[in-house]
């Protein structure tokens, strides 16, 4: 069979190294373009000038994508395949072009996620333009909905705080082990690349040290709450290393739940899905998913509580490698292709 065409729209950022670095090493994939946007000061640089590790592994150049979009709809006929490592905005305004033109769509921003257009006003600060694209978009957490991906040309790749956090409650909420009269709490620190690679003071080197952020109103929280299907308490935190997730959370089991029935929970959910490994009693540090496709998870119950330890790269699981995780699975290829 011949590779499929590939694009990254967004290259030059964190994300869309990533998969750069993932996608030209991938079996089934010819990587055919690194994109940015049509006035970037990086337009025309080879990717490796922005991240010298890429040098010898990925050399292609970044270029200007088309300032006009019926140009943008042009090129894109020449590709079967697009990841957009791009701002909400911009992912919201390109979905559309490139499926109009044929290719299949995973999206790492948070354009696409929840069902709910009025949820943008809210949490993003702009009016979502395209409601059917929305509701046929399918939300990209990948151990979860790996029919619903089989079927669709847009995924919606789920957030990176989002992503730990459903993996480590789904299958204690989809067991009915959770007391729902008391919300699970998540507390999760992320590392600064989290932030994206633009300047900005809040996380430059020298004013990071461990804060929490966006209380009571970050996006993700409802991002959360809505594919859970239970209402969460959710406090980010930024921490001062460069990569990483790691989130506690707490919650309350129901009278009589054990920590075997917990155990023989996650054991069913995860078995055969290669990139969740549980981890015992041995609570994960981000120092062992760093760099990997992986979330890591362990847990302990103790009377009628328990605390979940999740792991992840915000990069890889939280954003660059389940995309392509999701692709893998959308296009019946092995799950785990191109992530090692
Ligand atoms: N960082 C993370 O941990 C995670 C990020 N995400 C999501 O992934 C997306 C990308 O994030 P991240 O890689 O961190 O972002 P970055 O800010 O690092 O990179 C975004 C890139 O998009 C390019 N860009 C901006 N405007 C356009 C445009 N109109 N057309 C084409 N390219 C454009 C920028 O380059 P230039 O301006 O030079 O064109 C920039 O390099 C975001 O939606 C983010 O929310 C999801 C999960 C985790
Ligand atoms: C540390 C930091 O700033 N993290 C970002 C979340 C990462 C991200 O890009 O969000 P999505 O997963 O929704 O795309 C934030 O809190 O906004």
């Amino acid at each position: 069979m011949s590779k499929l065409k590939a694009i990254i729209v967004g290259a030059s950022g964190y994300t869309g190294a990533e998969l750069a670095l993932i996608l030209n090493r991938h079996p089934q994939f010819e990587l055919s373009g690194l994109y940015v946007s049509s006035n970037s000061a990086d337009a025309n640089k080879p990717i490796s000038n922005l991240y010298p590790q890429l040098r010898s592994l990925v050399d292609l150049p970044l270029q200007p994508l088309p300032a006009d979009n019926a140009e943008i709809g042009n090129l894109a006929q020449q590709f079967d395949t697009v990841f957009l490592a791009t701002a909400h905005e911009v992912s919201h305004d390109y979905a559309p072009i490139f499926l109009n033109a044929g290719c299949q769509v995973f999206d790492l921003s948070g354009a696409y996620r929840v069902n709910n257009a009025e949820f943008y006003t809210q949490y993003y600060g702009f009016q979502h333009q395209h409601p059917q694209l929305l509701q046929s978009a399918v939300y990209g957490l990948a151990e979860w909905n790996h029919e619903q991906i089989k079927q669709t040309d847009l995924v919606a790749v789920a957030g990176c705080y989002p992503t730990v956090s459903q993996l480590s409650l789904k299958p204690l909420l989809e067991n009915d082990l959770i007391d729902r009269s008391q919300l699970p709490v998540i507390n999760a620190v992320s590392g600064v690349s989290g932030a994206g690679r633009k300047a900005n003071l809040t996380s430059s080197f020298c004013e990071v040290s461990l804060n929490a952020y966006g209380v009571f109103n970050h996006r993700h929280q409802p991002e959360i709450a809505n594919h859970l299907g239970c209402d969460v308490i959710f406090t980010p935190h930024l921490g001062n290393f460069k990569r990483g997730i790691l989130a506690t959370i707490t919650a309350k089991l129901k009278a009589g739940v054990s920590a075997e029935q917990v155990q023989a929970a996650f054991e069913q959910a995860y078995h055969g899905r290669p990139l969740v490994r549980l981890c015992g009693r041995h609570f994960p540090a981000i120092k062992q998913v760093e760099f990997t496709p992986f979330c890591d998870i362990a847990f302990a119950v103790k009377d009628q509580h328990i605390i979940i330890v999740g792991a992840e790269d915000n990069l890889l699981k939280g954003a660059s490698a389940q995309a392509v995780q999701c692709a893998n699975i959308r296009y019946n290829f092995p799950e785990t292709a191109g992530l090692f």
